[in-house]
C-alpha cells in the first residue's frame, strides 16, 4: 500500500445501541420467549470514517461491560484483535452477574465473568473485522483465510410455541400458528421447508414429557425421510431418560443435543449410546474442553462466536475439535442479520463443519439492516462484498432503540421464566433433571 492510499485504521468512535427486537412465544424448558428481546448493536468507526458492525446480547449485564470496553478501544487500530481479550479482562464484572447459576436466557450452562466478557468482546471483534474488510476491499472470510465453501447450510430450528403471546401482553403477531404436538411440529417444519428450503431440522425440547417429544421427532422422520434431525431438551433429562430417548430415536437422530446437564451426566449418556451427543451447554469455554473431550462426553461441539469471543476464536475452537475428532456445528440464540452474516463468514472458513448450522433468524421478523439475508435451499450464500457485506438501516435501528428506551424497562433483560409466569402464575423454572 502506498503512502497516498494508506488509511488511518485507528478507532475514533464506538457507538453502542441497545435495541428490543420482536420475538415470538417460543417455548423452552425454562419458560417462553418474551415478546421483545434485547440485543446490542456495536458500531466501530475508524478515523477515516469507516463503520464496522457487530452485534451481541443486549441484557444489562452485557451493556455494563460494553461501555468500559468501548472506551478502551478508542485510538487503537482495528487490526489489533489479539489484544482485545486482555482489554476485556480489565473490565470489572459485578460478581452478582456471574452468579454460578445456569444462564436464564441463553441456556448456555453456568454463568461466569469470563463468559460475559467474551460475549461482549465478540461484537467488537466482528465490528473491527467488518471495518478492516471494508478498508481493504476484502470480505471478512478472506481476513480469516478464505472460504472453503460458497454457501453455508442452516437447519430449520423448530420450537413448540403458542400462536401468540399471552392475552394482554403487547407483542407482534405472526402467521406461524401454534405448535404444541407432533402434528403442529410437522406443520411448522413444512412451512420452514417451503419458505427457506431447510433440509435438516432441530426441535427445541425439554418442554413436554419426553415421550411426547420423541413422538414429534418420529413424526418428523416419517414426514421428511432422510432429513437429518436433532432434539435439544437443554439438559432437562436424567441420564436414564436420555438413554431411553436415544434408544428410541437412534435410527433417525443425527445427534442428540444436551440431553442431560453437565459433563459427568453427558459422559454417562455417551457411554451408553451410539447416538452422537452435541452441546452448547457443558462446553462453552476452552477451560471446559479437556474434561468433556477426554471423557468422551461430546461428539459434536456447537460453536457460537458470541460465546467463544469472536470469529477467530471460533476457528481456534474448530482446530481443537479436529484434534480430538469432535465434530463441529453451530449454535444460535435470538440474533439479527449482523450476527447471521458473521456466522456465515466464519462457517464458510471451517473445513470440518459438516452439520447444518442452527439459526433463530427466521423467527426474527425485524432487523437493523437495509436488506435481510435470504435463505436459498436452506443455505446463505457467503457474501463477497467488503467486510461483512451488510448495511445498517439507521431508521430501523432507531425505531428498535426507541422501543428499548420507552416502556418500563421490564424487557431489557431476557427472562423466559418471568415471561411464562404471565400465562401461568405458578410457573417456576423446573429443577433438573425435570424428567
Ligand atoms: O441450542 C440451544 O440450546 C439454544 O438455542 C438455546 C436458546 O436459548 C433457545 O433454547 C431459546 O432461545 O429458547
Ligand atoms: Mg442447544
Amino acid at each position: 500500500m502506498t503512502a497516498e492510499t494508506s488509511c488511518d485504521l485507528s478507532i475514533a468512535e464506538v457507538r453502542l445501541t441497545p435495541v428490543l427486537v420482536a420475538d415470538p412465544p417460543l417455548l423452552n424448558t425454562q419458560g417462553v420467549h418474551q415478546p421483545y428481546t434485547p440485543r446490542l448493536i456495536v458500531e466501530v468507526v475508524t478515523a477515516d470514517g469507516i463503520t464496522g458492525l457487530g452485534e451481541t446480547y443486549g441484557d444489562t449485564k452485557y451493556l455494563e461491560l460494553a461501555r468500559p470496553l468501548a472506551d478502551r478501544l478508542a485510538g487503537r487500530p482495528v487490526t489489533e484483535l489479539n489484544g482485545l481479550s486482555a482489554l476485556a479482562g480489565e473490565v470489572a464484572v459485578d460478581p452478582s452477574r456471574a452468579s454460578g447459576r445456569v444462564d436464564v436466557g441463553g441456556l448456555r450452562g453456568v454463568q461466569t465473568a469470563e463468559k460475559l466478557r467474551l460475549s461482549v468482546l465478540s461484537a467488537f471483534e466482528v465490528a473491527c473485522l467488518d471495518a478492516l474488510g471494508q478498508a481493504l476491499g476484502l470480505p471478512v472470510h478472506a481476513l480469516l483465510g478464505g472460504r472453503v465453501r460458497d454457501a453455508v447450510e442452516y437447519s430449520g430450528y423448530l420450537f413448540y410455541r403458542w400462536a401468540g403471546h399471552p392475552e394482554g401482553v403487547a407483542g407482534e403477531k405472526d402467521d406461524w400458528g401454534a405448535a404444541l404436538d407432533p402434528a403442529g411440529v410437522v406443520a411448522q417444519a413444512r412451512a420452514f421447508k417451503e419458505r427457506y428450503g431447510f433440509r435438516s431440522f432441530k426441535l427445541k425440547g425439554g418442554v413436554f414429557p419426553p415421550d411426547e417429544e420423541t413422538a414429534a421427532v418420529r413424526a418428523l422422520a416419517e414426514a421428511f425421510p432422510g432429513h437429518p434431525l436433532r432434539l435439544d431438551p437443554n439438559g432437562a433429562w436424567s441420564v436414564e431418560t436420555s438413554l431411553r430417548v436415544a434408544r428410541e430415536l437412534a435410527d433417525v437422530l443425527e445427534y442428540l443435543e444436551d440431553p442431560a446437564l453437565g459433563t459427568p451426566a453427558m459422559a454417562e449418556v455417551a457411554a451408553g449410546t451410539e447416538v452422537p451427543l452435541a452441546t452448547n451447554m457443558c462446553v462453552t469455554t476452552f477451560a471446559e474442553i479437556e474434561e468433556a473431550f477426554t471423557r468422551g462426553a461430546v461428539q459434536v461441539l456447537l460453536c457460537d462466536h458470541h460465546y467463544w469471543g469472536g470469529l477467530r476464536a471460533t476457528r481456534e475452537l474448530a482446530a481443537v475439535c479436529r484434534a480430538f475428532g469432535v465434530g463441529v456445528s453451530m449454535h444460535s440464540n435470538t440474533h439479527l442479520g449482523i450476527s447471521l452474516a458473521a456466522m456465515t463468514h466464519v462457517a464458510s472458513t471451517v473445513p470440518d463443519l459438516h452439520h447444518a448450522c442452527d439459526t433463530h433468524y427466521p423467527w426474527q421478523s425485524e432487523d437493523v439492516l437495509t436488506e435481510r439475508l435470504a435463505f436459498r435451499d436452506g443455505t446463505i450464500a457467503v457474501p463477497d462484498a467488503p467486510g461483512l457485506g451488510v448495511t445498517l438501516d439507521r431508521d430501523r435501528m432507531a425505531a428498535l432503540h426507541e422501543r428499548w428506551l420507552t416502556g418500563d424497562g421490564a424487557l431489557r433483560d431476557r427472562d423466559d421464566e418471568a415471561a411464562m409466569r404471565i400465562a401461568n402464575p405458578a410457573w417456576a423454572t423446573p429443577t433438573v433433571p425435570r424428567w
